[in-house]
C-alpha cells in the first residue's frame, strides 16, 4: 500500500475501499474480505445504510485499529451544529468505533447554507480527538473558499467525482495549492464508459493490465487518493494490484486527453437537502 500524509500529518493510504450500494446486510462480508485482500481504508456514509455491517467486518478483523483509515460522512438533512453533533455520534455508534479517521461533510447544499455551521461542528468533533482529520466532498472552490475564510481548520480532502472523463483539473490545483487532498469517487465511472475507452483498452494491452487497473494507475499518478468500490472479490484484488507499474508521459499525456466534464452524479450546485 501507497500512503499519503495529511494537511495535518496524518497517514492516509491512497487507495482505499468504497461501500455505496453495499447492502447493510452484506457489507459485513464485503468489507471482511476487502481487509484481507489488503485495503485498509473503508469509504462509507451515514446514508448508505450500511455503517452497521462495516462496524461487524471491523470488529471481526484482526487489523489493529492504528492500521485501519475510517472514513464517514454527515448527509444533507443532518447538517447545522447540534444536528451533525447528534448525527456524529449515532456513526461512531453504529460502526462501533470511538474515533474515525475521516470525518466529511458529505454535499455542501449551497441552497440552505448550512455548511459553514455544520464544518464548525466538524472541528469542535476534531478538537475532540474524535475524527483524526475533517473535510469535505463535492465542494466547489466557491465553497471551499467560504470554509477557509470562517473556519479555523483547514479540510484535510475535498471527495469529489474524479476520473478520465471529469478530470476537475481547476479544483484539483486550487486544493493543491491550499494543501487539501483530493479524493477520487467513482473513480471508474461507477463501472461505466470510461472503462470501455479505446483509448484506456490501448494502454493497458500495452501493459498487461486491466482498464480498471490503468485508470486506477492514472489517479495514483495524479496524487490523489482513490476509492474504489467492488463486491466482486477478483476486482478487489485487481484495484489492489496497481502498484507494480507505471504509466510513462505518453500514457499520461493521452489520458489527460480524454477529459470531457462528463458528471456521472449529481453536480454539487443542484444537490437539496433531502
Ligand atoms: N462523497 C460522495 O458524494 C460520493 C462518494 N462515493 C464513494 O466512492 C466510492 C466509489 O465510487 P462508486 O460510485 O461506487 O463507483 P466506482 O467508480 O468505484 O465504480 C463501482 C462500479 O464499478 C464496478 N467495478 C469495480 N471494479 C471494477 C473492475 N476492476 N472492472 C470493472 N468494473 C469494476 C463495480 O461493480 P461490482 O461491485 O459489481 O464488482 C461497481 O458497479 C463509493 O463506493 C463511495 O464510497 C461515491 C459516490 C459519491
Ligand atoms: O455518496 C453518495 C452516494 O449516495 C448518495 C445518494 O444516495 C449520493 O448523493 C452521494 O453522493
Amino acid at each position: 500500500m501507497q500512503y499519503l500524509s495529511l494537511n495535518n500529518g496524518i497517514r492516509i493510504p491512497q487507495l482505499g475501499y468504497g461501500v455505496w450500494k453495499v447492502p447493510n446486510e452484506e457489507a459485513a462480508t464485503a468489507v471482511g474480505q476487502a481487509l484481507k485482500a489488503g485495503y485498509r481504508l473503508i469509504d462509507t456514509a451515514k446514508i448508505y445504510g450500511n455503517e452497521v455491517g462495516v462496524g461487524q467486518a471491523l470488529a471481526a478483523s484482526d487489523v489493529p485499529r492504528e492500521d485501519l483509515f475510517i472514513t464517514t460522512k454527515v448527509w444533507n438533512s443532518d447538517q447545522g451544529y447540534d444536528n451533525t453533533l447528534n448525527a456524529f455520534d449515532e456513526s461512531l455508534e453504529k460502526l462501533g468505533l470511538d474515533y474515525v479517521d475521516l470525518y466529511l461533510i458529505h454535499w455542501p447544499t449551497p441552497k440552505f447554507d448550512t455548511y459553514v455551521a455544520t464544518y464548525k461542528a466538524l472541528e469542535k468533533i476534531y478538537y475532540d480527538g474524535r475524527a483524526k482529520a475533517i473535510g469535505i466532498c463535492n465542494f466547489e472552490i466557491e465553497h471551499l473558499q467560504r470554509i477557509l475564510e470562517e473556519c479555523e481548520v483547514k479540510p484535510a480532502v475535498n471527495q469529489v467525482e474524479c476520473h478520465p472523463y471529469l478530470q476537475q483539473k481547476e479544483l484539483k490545483q486550487f486544493c493543491q495549492e491550499h494543501d487539501i487532498l483530493l479524493e477520487a469517487y467513482s473513480p471508474l465511472m461507477n463501472g461505466t464508459k470510461v472503462i470501455e475507452d479505446p483509448v484506456i483498452k490501448e494502454i493497458a494491452e500495452l501493459h498487461g493490465k486491466t482498464p480498471a487497473q490503468v485508470i486506477l494507475r492514472w489517479h495514483l499518478q495524479t496524487d490523489v487518493i482513490v476509492i474504489p468500490k467492488t463486491v466482486t472479490p477478483s476486482r478487489m484484488q485487481e484495484n489492489l494490484n496497481v502498484f507494480d507499474f507505471e504509466l510513462s508521459p505518453s500514457d499520461m499525456d493521452q489520458i489527460a486527453a480524454l477529459d470531457r466534464n462528463e458528471r456521472n452524479n449529481s453536480d454539487p450546485n443542484e444537490m437539496h437537502m433531502r
